[in-house]
């Protein structure tokens, strides 16, 4: 009976300790905390809650976006350790400052040798717009969800070029693998917002914000335990906290749930390649393994990098695709300015025919209405991952706290009205024109040394799915749709998986 009275008085005591500890910190960074000087919403100065519970539900970019950064201007403070700006000297500074071990696999070169596997892709997306059309006669048009159907060819792509072959989404609607890997995000997303905002050590938060994959340890288990230590070396994942963090947070535990299927689907997959005979298919699979006999890397890392594709290089093009698409058919004036170019360009090509990405790369309308879409519609929402300031540092006449997270705003800086003028949230492709287009307030792809390593891969993708999109069909709006209805865990997506457009076969 005494041992449990002395229990409970200990439990008490570390209560009490706990609680003391968390109301003088909080006090210390109301006060005194490295980020107290700068504007935000006063819950910021103690808490990262709001910012963690609406990252979970995916509505922290509209937060960010539409209520805190057109209040509290370029620099601003969003939790007790992180800044967010958007002042274009403050981004350069900040992220143009190694390349991985896949680079080479996205050279333009290598880029190219990829070009029919998603020509076969867009192919089938043409094809299945077309078969709609026919399904529909004696009507000559058809109502198609084009948001979905991007979404399909660009997994599609992801599976010819990474997987091995298509997942065949566009022909079959479905398919498990990309499926279980989304569902990881929204787990990602849970376990990077602790790590880097509830600052679990500073050891942590100077890792986690320069790198990726910081919950590959958490959110798979027993397997990865025994290889923690190998990938912690190799991919600098930062360390294993959120195994312990697991036990002292069990609410999370439905978040840490994987039922190993991805794992597994891709075992086989790299067992089957490695055990064929004769000529590989050239992919970026085998570019992969190539790459890992090199550096010997184990089937897990391979596993991770090929998994990795599925969450930053399907729904990011889907969804610069789909904007672009969007902006065209909401602004007909533009879109029949693209209609010409690829009408002069290609006059004795049949519709029905994908050209060559050589000759795309040099249009210069369609290529200013991309960046133009992305311009707009970045796919960092939500400003994306930050650096940490290692020291103590002024860029551009602010000072930055050493230890602090700097996020930089995407969206704020491509929808600045000093940069950008006062047509900023309009599509205006032609300005992409003008000598003085502030080309260094616009990074779609982010910049420096943590880029965007698939931006040829998806340059060509993009290209290829607008230009066969709308050589072949006319496309109208449906108006009444809401496009700002936006999720963003890790990568954004309409909420609805849905947006509507009419479309007819070009006489
Ligand atoms: C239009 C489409 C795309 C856009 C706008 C885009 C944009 C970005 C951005 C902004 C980042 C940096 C993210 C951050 O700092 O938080 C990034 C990283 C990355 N992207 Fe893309 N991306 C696209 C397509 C792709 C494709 C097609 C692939 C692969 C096939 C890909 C692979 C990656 C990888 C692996 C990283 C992480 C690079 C690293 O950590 O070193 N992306 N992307």
């Amino acid at each position: 009976m005494e041992i449990h009275v002395e229990i409970t008085k200990a439990i008490g005591l570390a209560f009490a300790v706990i609680i003391l500890r968390y109301v003088i910190q909080t006090i210390y960074n109301v006060f005194y905390g490295p980020v107290s000087n700068f504007p935000g919403p006063k819950i910021s100065l103690w808490s990262s809650l709001p910012s963690f519970v609406k990252a979970v539900r995916g509505q922290r970019w509209r937060w960010v976006q539409l209520e805190l950064s057109p209040k509290y201007g370029k620099v601003w403070r969003q939790a007790p350790n992180v800044l967010f700006v958007a002042d274009k000297h403050i981004a350069k500074e900040i992220i143009i400052n190694k390349r991985r071990l896949l680079s080479p696999a996205f050279s333009v070169k290598y880029i190219r040798s990829l070009e029919p596997l998603i020509a076969k892709c867009v192919r089938e997306l043409t094809e299945n717009i077309s078969s709609a059309i026919k399904e529909n006669a004696p009507n000559e048009e058809a109502v198609i969800n084009i948001y979905k159907l991007i979404c399909h060819t660009t997994l599609d792509a992801i599976g010819e070029t990474a997987f091995g072959g298509s997942f065949n989404m566009i022909q079959n609607g479905n398919h498990p693998l990309p499926g279980e890997v989304m569902r990881e995000t929204s787990r990602r997303i849970v376990t990077q917002h602790m790590q880097l905002q509830d600052g679990l050590s500073k050891e942590v938060q100077m890792k986690s914000s320069n790198i990726r994959h910081t919950t590959l340890l958490y959110m798979r288990t027993d397997f990865e335990w025994a290889h923690a230590n190998s990938l912690i070396s190799k991919l600098h994942i930062t360390h294993c906290c959120f195994h312990k963090q697991r036990n002292l947070f069990p609410i999370l535990k439905p978040f840490a749930k994987s039922n190993g299927y991805t794992y597994e689907f891709s075992k086989n997959l790299i067992d089957k390649r490695r055990q064929e005979t004769g000529t590989k298919r050239k992919d970026i699979l085998q570019i992969i393994l190539d790459a890992g006999e090199k550096k010997e890397l184990s089937d897990i890392d391979i596993y991770e990098q090929i998994s990795e594709f599925i969450i930053a290089g399907s729904d990011t093009t889907s969804f610069s695709t789909f904007f672009t698409i969007l902006m065209l058919v909401k602004n007909p004036d533009k879109l029949d300015k693209l209609m010409d170019e690829l009408d002069k360009e290609f006059y004795d090509l049949p519709r029905d025919e994908i050209p060559d990405h050589d000759r795309l790369k040099t249009l210069p309308y369609l290529n200013a209405v991309i960046n133009e879409a992305m311009r707009l519609w970045p796919i960092t929402l939500d400003g994306g991952s930050g650096r940490v300031v290692p020291e103590d540092t002024i860029i551009n006449g602010v000072f930055f706290p050493k230890d602090v997270l700097i996020v930089v705003n995407f969206y704020a800086l491509h929808r600045s009205s000093e940069y950008w003028g006062e047509n900023v949230d309009e599509f205006v492709p032609e300005r992409w024109f003008e000598p003085d287009v502030p080309r260094d307030a616009f990074y779609p792809f982010s910049a420096g040394s943590r880029n965007c390593i698939g931006q040829n891969f998806a340059w060509l993708e993009m290209r290829l799915i607008i230009v066969s999109l709308f050589r072949r069909f006319r496309f109208e709006d449906i108006p009444g749709q809401d496009h700002w209805d936006i999720e963003q865990y890790l990568t954004p997506s309409l909420a609805k998986n849905e947006y509507n457009i009419r479309a007819s076969i070009r006489s």
